[in-house]
Parts: structure tokens; C-alpha cells; sequence
């Protein structure tokens, strides 16, 4: 009898939670941890989702909602403001008899900070995608930072497939056009309805989803209460018991699972054997048993080979217990994944990859272990700050609530209190292991500042506070950057965007209480090499440090600007800098090689204050060939060589180019308001791209042939927005690049020109030279004309 089949799955209305019950059992087995975020464009639903999961793990008794500001991770009053997420906040999970660190992390690239560092102590990632907009500029930008930092593992969720609009189908092809993939790999279909009439009328929605794997369908309430029960083989042929074979969605379901074993087994020969054994018939890949698909999946996730695909509606819960079920199976423990510095179990060597501070708690630095474990007490030494600390206590954070424990092992992410010097990206081992284990794992790099604003401290007692602050501000978002006593006496504080200072002002004045001014907003510009050297001489400068002992230090450097398809490496804000084995210099922390630092620290400190302009210098190559210093010198006196050498050689050059910051524009218009808002853009010094088509990057997708991507009508919901065709609304979307001085305001000046009607987004496009008029009023506005 069909009832008899019928497994109840967690009915979520039903159930009463106790605060941080699920949290208190949390478990450390490495095998059994995963490290993991969600990251996606602005509005996709991570807070969402992530607030779903907490539900749904016991977490919390009711979930919140961004849009009424009551959820467990966007604490900060700016954040429940704006319903946006502005830092990061890790929560250990329990579910089944997994542990998640789940971190979820901004969305807006003003904040791409948070994602950086975040992607730098995961395993897996989940990356949610709005299913009416299909994969965004800053999916794409996500995506490319997890590959930054050997993120492989991703599961994909396409979520809001409740919305009209939504589309399963188009959602997967974008993921193919933007080459995200070349095998993404639906684990699940959605029902829209389970009344079969409603597909008949094409009504929008999403209420069960079908799991390939497990071969069940799942079916929610209207509370977000979830049921589900298997599938008989042949879903055509036999009915279940929420889904008669008669059902539109019924015949599609054989065939789906057989494509995905099919493609599955091509990165598994032992599951190809497997399936050829199978006896003929149409139904016999239905009867494969889950527990035969599994290790295969998890495999080829973990390796990259395929990208595994979920889907549903976070606002409505529908999906999320198969996101977290599938974070549990494919995603890779810390014992999955290779890490190079991974070392002797024995002794602590963990990374902070967060610092944050709080009125009550002091400094907050978040870590993780990657090996040994780490004891209430422990007495380590900080690699890159050469800095003795000491874990007073340990904490394990749920948003704003924490739990104190003993001790971090393996794997594990935890909140230390105590620590007096360490800063986001610092390594830290074992004090008594210092002399042995003094190199650092690979840093995280903050973006470069595009923007920044002059600190006006209100009266002169209020100089010394806001400095504080600042600097501690400073201390827990490296993107913000500090120039403390610039050429004209002013505090200026330089970020990644405008609503990055605009949050850096909010937060000074609610967080530190500290009276200011907060200046215009200005972009941040940059010098370029100039004209007169040789880009292929060695060329050798000697110094002497004045008054002093008379020694002579000499550098061997060659110079040149990059070329225009070399990229510069963020860690020297744009530049190259390598000795001449190619290695890149560090300006900053610990290598064995001590000389190599103190020369990366001189030529830092001339390629922040070009002796032309006072601007950061940009886009130049600089190789060091070689040093002489006598015997008897100390080696630190190759900081001030090196900064007065590269002063010398850069003045030799001549003036450069002035730069400014340039961001990349999508704007969406109503047909009528296109002649205005181009017009504007043009006069604004902006280059249009692209008036028309919706659907970017077609061209050199990733091919479609064997993936599996459903039939349109599986989500009925009118025309798709992102597929190609006309929008309903007539909706045009420009595409184009300009200075950002320019667009400080556009958001009100796209609201007065399009009606209100228009959507835009920025992305960072780097710098660009400016034009000979350009020039001058830069150096005006800078005080250097
Ligand atoms: N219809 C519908 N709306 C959703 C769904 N999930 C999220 N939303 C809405 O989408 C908006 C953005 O959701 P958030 O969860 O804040 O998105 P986010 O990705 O965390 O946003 P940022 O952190 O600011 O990048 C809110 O208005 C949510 O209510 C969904 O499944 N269906």
C-alpha cells in the first residue's frame, strides 16, 4: 500500500527547537567536517538560504527574514537596515551526523573582501544562482575567486524558482554560456505543481522536487513542512505516491536519472562495469541503488569533474534539506583536500582569516586549524608579525551568540580571544615550533582601494580616538586602507566602492562612537612608469645611508611598464616585483630569505609615493637581478637602499601616465529611457559596449550536447528573462565601461533619467590612463599640477 512507502522527512513547522542544542553537539571529527560557504551574486538568497538551514537544523525556532531584518546573520544594525550582508559570519551546523562551518558571505563586490578570505579557509562552496536572472557579473566574480584559491568542490543551487520568470532550463545553459562548467549535473527536478492542471495554464511556482539520486520526490506545505517517499522504478509507468504516472513531470524522470548515471560513469569505471551489467530493460537504471551512485558522485565532485546541481526556493524552504544532505555527501572534508602546508599533525599551525572586534569581547581573531589542535592557553608565535600571542580563550560563534570550548583540532574553524597583534591573513604556529616553521601559508590579498574620503576629527580631542578607531577598523576589513598624515595634514580612507565607505563611516560612528567629518568621496588615481629607461637594461644604483657609517649598497634592477595583456599581482597593488628566478618579493611578513623582505619593504614603500605625483605607482615590472652589501652591515639597511634606489630610477624615468579607476556597467532601461541614459554616458567619458541583446557570452559557451537540462515547461512560468527573446517589459540592457569619478552618483541620476524604472550594477574594469586634459585636472584636484 502506498502509505506504507511513505517516509516522513523533517515536517519544519512542527518542530520545537532549542537555542544552539544542534550547536552543543557539534562534532570535530575531521571526516566529518565541512568547511563551506555560500557565495553568489547581491539578492541571490544566501541569508536566506542560510537562515533555512539554521531552521531546518534545529538551530532556530523560527526563521527570520532579510526583508524584515530579523535574521541570525546579518546582526549589524547596517546590515538589518539594508537587508544586505556586509561580513561574513560563520555558524557551525549540525546535521545528521555532519558538522558544517557554514559561512555566509556578502554578495555586493564593495564587500568582495569578505569572500576573498572566506574562500581562502573553505573546502566547498555552494553558489546560488537567482533563477530568473541566471548566472550575474558577480557570480562570475565569485566563481573566479574560488578558483583563486583551489576551490573546486561547488554544488550549484538555483533558487527561486517560485518566481515568474524563474527557469530551471535557462538557469543550467547559463551556466554552460558563462563556461562555468562543462558538465553541470542536475541532482534534482523541480515540481511546480503536484496539480497537474496548473501546468496546463502555465502557472508559476515550485511546490516538490524530485531527487535522481535517492530516487524520491519531496513534497512541501505551505509552512515549509517537507515530506517525501521513493520512487518505483519507472516512474512512467507506476505511480508514487505523491506523483501518479500521469503526471507531466512523471515520464521525464527515468530518463533524467539514466543521463546523469550515464555521465556519471564517465569519470567512474568501476560504475560504468556496473551499469553494463544491468539487466536489459527499460527500468533497470531506476533500481540502481543510491548507495552505488554516492561514492562515485562524491568523487567526482571533489575532483572537479562534474558540478553537481540543486534547486528550489529558499524563502519557502522548498530545497534546502537536499542542499544540506548533498553538502554532507559530495562536499570534501579537510582530510579531502591537499593543502601544501598541511604538515606534522603534532604541532598548532593555523591561519587567521578574520579579525573582528567587539565591545565586550575585545579583539575577535577568527581561525582555522590546519594542523595539530589548538588548547585554551596555548602560546603561539605569529609567523608574519615575528609576535608572541596567547589564546585566552576559544570560542565557537553563532552569529552573535558564541559557546566556549577547550579546544580546536584539526580542521575545525573557531574564534580566539586574546590575541594582541595578528591581522586577516596571518599565519601562526606553535611558539615552541617557531625557529622550525617559520614560513607562512599563502596570505589573503584585499582587492585594490578605488575610492576614498578625508576623516575630519570634530575637535582636536577627538584626533587620537578616531585614529584608534580607524586603525582598529582597519584592522578587522584590510580593504579598508589608511593614509594617516597625507601631504596635507588629512586623515584619508581609501575602499573598494562607495557603499565600502559609506559602511566604513556608519560604522565608525556606531560601533566606536567617534565624532568626525566624513569628506567628499574621491576616487583614488595612480602613476604609470614614465618614458626614459631602457625596459631591457640591468641597470645597477648604489646608496649610502647618510650621516652614519660610511657603507655602499648597491641594486641591480631592471624596469619597464607591464605589457597590456600582463595582469599585476594584487599583493603589490597592480605591480610585478621578482627576483630573477621570476619569484614574486613579499613587502611584508617572513620568508627564510630575510634580505628578499627588506628589499620588497624599500621598493613598496617608493611604489606607494611616486616621486612625481605622491600617487601610487601602478602597472610596473620590476625585476631585482641582484644586491651587494658589505659583510659587516646590517641586512635592514637594504629597506632604505631599495626605496631611495627605485626613487631614483622612477625620477630618471620621467612622469607617467595618471590613471584613474574605471568599472564595468550593466544597466537595464526601459526602451524609452535608452537614448537618455547612453547620451549621458557618453558625456560622462564612458565607452558603450553593447545596446541590445540580454543574453551575454553566448558565444564560446561550453557545448550543450549530453547535458542533461529539462524541458522549458518544468518551470511554466511565462517567458524567461535571461534566455534570449524579447523581455515582456521591453527591458534594454547597456553595457559599457567608465571613469568611476563619474558615476559617484548614478544611482540618483539613473533614478531622475530612467523614471525610476532603471537597474544598474558596477564592477571593478582596473585602472586606465587618462586623456592630456584629464590629466591636469587630476593633478589640479591632488595639488600637484
Ligand atoms: N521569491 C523568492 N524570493 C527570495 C527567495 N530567496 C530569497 N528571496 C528574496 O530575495 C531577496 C534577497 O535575499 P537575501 O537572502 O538577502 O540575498 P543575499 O544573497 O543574502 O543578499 P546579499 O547578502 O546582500 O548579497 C530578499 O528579498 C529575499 O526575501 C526565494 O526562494 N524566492
Amino acid at each position: 500500500m502506498a502509505i506504507g512507502r511513505k517516509v516522513l522527512c523533517t515536517a519544519l513547522s512542527t518542530i520545537t527547537r532549542g537555542y544552539a542544542t544542534a550547536a552543543k553537539a557539534a562534532t570535530h571529527e575531521p571526516s566529518k567536517l565541512r568547511n563551506m560557504a555560500l557565495v553568489a551574486h547581491i539578492d541571490s538568497g544566501k541569508t536566506t538560504l542560510t537562515e533555512s538551514i539554521l531552521l531546518s537544523s534545529s538551530y532556530i525556532s523560527t526563521s527570520g527574514s532579510v526583508d524584515t531584518g530579523s535574521t541570525t546573520t546579518d546582526f549589524l544594525p547596517a546590515e538589518r537596515e539594508r537587508g544586505i550582508t556586509i561580513q561574513s559570519a560563520s555558524i557551525p551546523v549540525k546535521w545528521k551526523d555532519w558538522t558544517f562551518n557554514l559561512i555566509d558571505t556578502p554578495g555586493h563586490a564593495d564587500f568582495g573582501m569578505e569572500v576573498e578570505s572566506a574562500s581562502r579557509v573553505i573546502d566547498g562552496a555552494v553558489v546560488l544562482i537567482d533563477s530568473v536572472e541566471g548566472v550575474e557579473s558577480q557570480t562570475k566574480g565569485v566563481w573566479k575567486q574560488l578558483d583563486r584559491y583551489n576551490v573546486g568542490s561547488r554544488i550549484v543551487f538555483l533558487n527561486k524558482l517560485d518566481r515568474p520568470g524563474a527557469s530551471f532550463r535557462s538557469s543550467l545553459r547559463s551556466l554552460l554560456s558563462h563556461r562555468f562548467h562543462p558538465q553541470p549535473m542536475p541532482l534534482a527536478l523541480p515540481i511546480a505543481s503536484f496539480d497537474q492542471l496548473a501546468y496546463s495554464q502555465a502557472e508559476p511556482g515550485i511546490q516538490g522536487l524530485v531527487d535522481l539520486v535517492n530516487w524520491e520526490v519531496w513534497k512541501w506545505d505551505e509552512e515549509g513542512g517537507s515530506s517525501c517517499c521513493p520512487l518505483p522504478p519507472d516512474p512512467g509507468a507506476d505511480s508514487a505516491e505523491f506523483l501518479p504516472s500521469n503526471h507531466p513531470v512523471a515520464p521525464l524522470l527515468l530518463p533524467a536519472r539514466t543521463q546523469l548515471l550515464e555521465n556519471l560513469s564517465m569519470h567512474s569505471e568501476e560504475l560504468m562495469e556496473h551499469l553494463l551489467e544491468l539487466p536489459p530493460g527499460s527500468s533497470s537504471y531506476g533500481e540502481v541503488k543510491p548507495s552505488m551512485i554516492m561514492p562515485h558522485l562524491r568523487a567526482a565532485t571533489i575532483r572537479n569533474d562534474v558540478l553537481p546541481v540543486l534547486c528550489g526556493a529558499a524563502a519557502k524552504h522548498i530545497g534546502t534539506e537536499l542542499v544540506m544532505n548533498y553538502v554532507g555527501e559530495l562536499l570534501p572534508s579537510p582530510l579531502d583536500v591537499k593543502h601544501d602546508h598541511q604538515v606534522a599533525k603534532s604541532s598548532v599551525r593555523m591561519l587567521a582569516w578574520k579579525v573582528s572586534w567587539d565591545k565586550r569581547k575585545g579583539w575577535m581573531t577568527f581561525v582555522r586549524v590546519y594542523s595539530g589542535t589548538l588548547k585554551r592557553g596555548d602560546s603561539l608565535y605569529n609567523v608574519n608579525q615575528h609576535s608572541r600571542e596567547r589564546v585566552s580563550k576559544l570560542l565557537l560563534l553563532y552569529a552573535s551568540q558564541s559557546e566556549e570550548v577547550d579546544q580546536l583540532p584539526f580542521g575545525s574553524v573557531g574564534v580566539i580571544l586574546g590575541f594582541q597583534h595578528t591581522r586577516t591573513g596571518d599565519t601562526l604556529v606553535s611558539y615552541d615550533k617557531a625557529k622550525s616553521e617559520t614560513s607562512s601559508l599563502a596570505a589573503i590579498i584585499p582587492p585594490p582601494a578605488v575610492i576614498s574620503a578625508s576623516v575630519t576629527p570634530t575637535s582636536f580631542s577627538d584626533l587620537a580616538p578616531v585614529q584608534t578607531a580607524l586603525q582598529q577598523l582597519s584592522r578587522t576589513d584590510p580593504s579598508v586602507r589608511l593614509d594617516l598624515d597625507n601631504q596635507d595634514g588629512q586623515i584619508l580612507v581609501h575602499g573598494l566602492g562607495s557603499l565600502h565607505l559609506e559602511i566604513v563611516e556608519r560604522r565608525l560612528r556606531d560601533e566606536w562612537g567617534v565624532q568626525f567629518e566624513f569628506g567628499k568621496r574621491r576616487v583614488s588615481y595612480r602613476e604609470g612608469l614614465g618614458p626614459g629607461l631602457d625596459p631591457l637594461q640591468l641597470e645597477s644604483d648604489t646608496w649610502s645611508p647618510a650621516g652614519a657609517n660610511p657603507v655602499t649598497i648597491g641594486l641591480h634592477l631592471k624596469l619597464r611598464a607591464l605589457e597590456p595583456e600582463e595582469i599585476g599581482d594584487p599583493a603589490w597593488d597592480g605591480n610585478i616585483v621578482v627576483n630573477s628566478a621570476g619569484v614574486p618579493l613579499q613587502s611584508s611578513g617572513n620568508t627564510s630569505d630575510h634580505s628578499s623582505v627588506y628589499i620588497g619593504q624599500g621598493l613598496a614603500s617608493t611604489l606607494l609615493n611616486s616621486p612625481h605625483t605622491t600617487l601610487p605607482l601602478t602597472k610596473v615590472h620590476i625585476e631585482v637581478a641582484g644586491y651587494d652589501i658589505p659583510a659587516n652591515a646590517p641586512p635592514s639597511l637594504l629597506t632604505g637602499a631599495s626605496a631611495a634606489i627605485l626613487r631614483q630610477r622612477i625620477r630618471k624615468a620621467g612622469p607617467g601616465p595618471v590613471m584613474e579607476p574605471y568599472v564595468a556597467l550593466k544597466i537595464s532601461v526601459d526602451e524609452n529611457s535608452l537614448g537618455k541614459v547612453v547620451k549621458d554616458l557618453t558625456e560622462n567619458g564612458g565607452e558603450v559596449h553593447d545596446l541590445g541583446g540580454t543574453n551575454e557570452d553566448e558565444l564560446g559557451g561550453y557545448p550543450e550536447d549530453g547535458v542533461y537540462l529539462g524541458a522549458a515547461w518544468l518551470s511554466p512560468s511565462g517567458t524567461p528573462s535571461h534566455e534570449g527573446g524579447k523581455q515582456p517589459q521591453l527591458k534594454r540592457v547597456v553595457r559599457a565601461v567608465a571613469p568611476l569619478s563619474r558615476l559617484l552618483d548614478y544611482s540618483k541620476r539613473l533614478r531622475a533619467l530612467s523614471g525610476g524604472h532603471g537597474t544598474f550594477e558596477l564592477t571593478n574594469a582596473g585602472f586606465q590612463e587618462v586623456s592630456d586634459a584629464r590629466r591636469l585636472e587630476i593633478l589640479t584636484e591632488i595639488g600637484r599640477a
